[in-house]
């Protein structure tokens, strides 16, 4: 089929009923809950954007294998030019969502073809889980296919293993082997827009123990497997809310969600990993699946950061505070974050790295660089927003104000901003800024830049630990080592 059109991904979303619980109550149509109805229009405008003639050579390719156009999520980068292919893809898909949504189709559809165009190393521990996992591919690439994933354990008692916990089933485990397929129960975490996915895929970080061979898992079933209940959190809006008042929240809701597996067939063709915790430790590094999709992620949070520095300077602007130096000062930093991660991402693209298979990667150290600033400037964009808006941030009325023709007047004389701005455009303004500095959505996209993926502390810890194995900070030794030219006119 190759690239799918906005319709046929909602057809898909419609044809299902995956086991859904939201509030106390189980959706029996995805679609027509009003908390998802519009963030799937939003992931059916981006299966769109692949069809429209102003995009499809930037974000598509043809196949080579099967002659049909495609996503360049699927695309195995060999080259600089293929990273740019990818690059375009991150860009406007992330574009048309300002970067909010973090889990858009592009994502787990890399991680894949990491998985895939790395099959040897899955091949050495078992033929089966190799073939397996590019078939897999195949089919995600062919039926053009929406994923999500869960990756992480409830957080139980995080000081113990998963063969430790109380309920040796409290972590996604496998319980036995049939004929079939694996039977797998217990429960992972955070599937992001779990609900209007059309699959998921389970596999872990790295950290296994010994004992811990039945977590040491990766497989792939569509969202509708019977057994699979997803428990989403509490929405962040309710779906109904006016896009005057809330135009980001009331468009860009991701739902996260609780994965349970009740004793749930894992067909043996699905299953790419099983029973070995080497492997599972192994399979973040040897993959590649950590940093294939963090070019997606830096591409993405550079959008999200430019979004809210944008946002920062117009509402300076809209009251005229930016011709004050501490709002300068403060607004100068958020561009200068900007154009660090641009940077930074530029960096990545050049400096690629070579497997020897071929396949190109965006340059670890600048990518991994990437993640460890983002926790910290994101969330100074967000902090900065709420600083200059200060109490109008607070004092928004609503769409509804303005249609009342007994306060009309008092909406366009009292909440006007500088000469130009009307009432109902610096209102407008501030309610962008409010969605993603105020509300329960935006603290979740702040909450996302911190921890999507994992724990920014030990990610950093890991990344100065890889960066100590591959320099020897040899600055230091040519310091510490006076050259000739001064040793024969000094007394050391
Ligand atoms: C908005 C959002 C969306 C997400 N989307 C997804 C998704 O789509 N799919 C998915 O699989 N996951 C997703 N995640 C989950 C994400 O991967 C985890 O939040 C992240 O890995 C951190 O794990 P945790 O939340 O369980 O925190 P924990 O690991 O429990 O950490 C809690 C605190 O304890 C500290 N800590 C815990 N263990 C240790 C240790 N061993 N050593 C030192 N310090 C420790 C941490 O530093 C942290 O401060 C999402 C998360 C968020 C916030």
């Amino acid at each position: 089929m190759g690239i799918r059109t906005g319709a046929q991904y909602i057809e898909a979303v419609k044809s299902r009923q995956p086991e859904v619980w939201m509030s106390g109550r189980k959706i029996t149509n995805v679609f027509d809950e009003p908390v998802f109805t519009r963030p799937i229009l939003e992931m059916a405008n981006l299966y769109d954007l692949q069809h429209d003639p102003k995009y499809q050579d930037q974000i598509t390719h043809v196949c080579e294998e099967t002659g049909e156009r495609t996503n360049n999520a699927f695309l195995v980068p060999r080259n600089y030019e293929d990273l740019q292919k990818r690059r375009a893809v991150f860009e406007v898909f992330a574009k048309a969502t300002f970067g909010l949504m973090g889990r858009t189709p592009d994502f787990l559809n890399v991680v894949v073809t990491s998985m895939y165009s790395n099959a040897d190393f899955l091949d050495k521990y078992n033929p089966n889980w190799a073939v397996n996992i590019k078939n897999y591919y195949r089919y995600i690439r062919d039926n053009d296919l929406f994923l999500t994933h869960a990756i992480i354990n409830p957080q139980n008692d995080r000081s113990k293993s998963s063969h430790e916990q109380n309920d040796m089933f409290t972590h996604l485990g496998a319980v036995r082997e049939t004929p079939e397929g694996l039977i797998v129960r217990g429960a992972k975490m955070l599937a992001t827009l779990a609900p209007i996915t059309d699959e998921v895929i389970i596999y872990s970080f790295p950290g296994f123990k010994p004992g811990d061979e039945r977590y040491a898992l990766a497989f792939a079933l569509p969202v509708d497997t019977p057994g699979l209940r997803m428990l989403c959190r509490e929405p962040m809006q309710d779906g109904t809310r006016p896009l005057f008042d809330h135009p980001l929240a009331s468009r860009y809701e991701e739902m996260d969600a609780v994965l349970v597996f009740d004793d749930v067939l894992v067909p043996w063709d699905r299953v790419f990993l099983y029973n070995n915790v080497e492997a599972a430790n192994l399979l973040y590094p040897k993959t590649g699946i950590a940093q294939q999709p963090a070019h997606q992620s830096g591409v993405r949070g550079l959008i999200k950061l430019q979004f809210a520095a944008e946002v920062a300077c117009r509402v300076a602007d809209s009251i005229g505070v930016d011709v004050f130096l501490n709002v300068q000062d403060q607004l100068g930093e958020l561009i200068q974050s900007v154009e660090t991660i641009r940077a930074l991402l530029r960096v990545a693209e050049f400096e690629f790295e070579t497997l020897p298979s071929g396949e190109v990667m965006p340059g670890g150290v600048s990518l991994e660089t990437v993640r460890g600033l983002m926790p910290t400037m994101y969330p100074r964009a967000i902090e900065v927003m709420q600083i200059i808006g200060a109490g109008g941030l607070l004092m928004s009325p609503t769409g509804a104000d303005f249609e009342a023709p007994e306060i009309a007047g008092d909406m366009e004389k009292y909440y006007l901003g500088r000469e130009g701005i009307t009432g109902e455009h610096r209102v407008k303004l501030f309610k962008l800024a409010w969605d993603l500095c105020g509300e329960a959505f935006g603290q979740r996209l702040l909450q996302y830049e911190r921890y999507y993926t994992g724990d920014p502390i030990r990610k950093r810890a890991i990344f100065y630990n890889q960066f100590k194995r591959n320099n020897n900070f040899d600055l230091v030794d040519e310091a510490l080592n006076l050259p000739d030219f001064l040793k024969s006119k000094t007394t050391v």
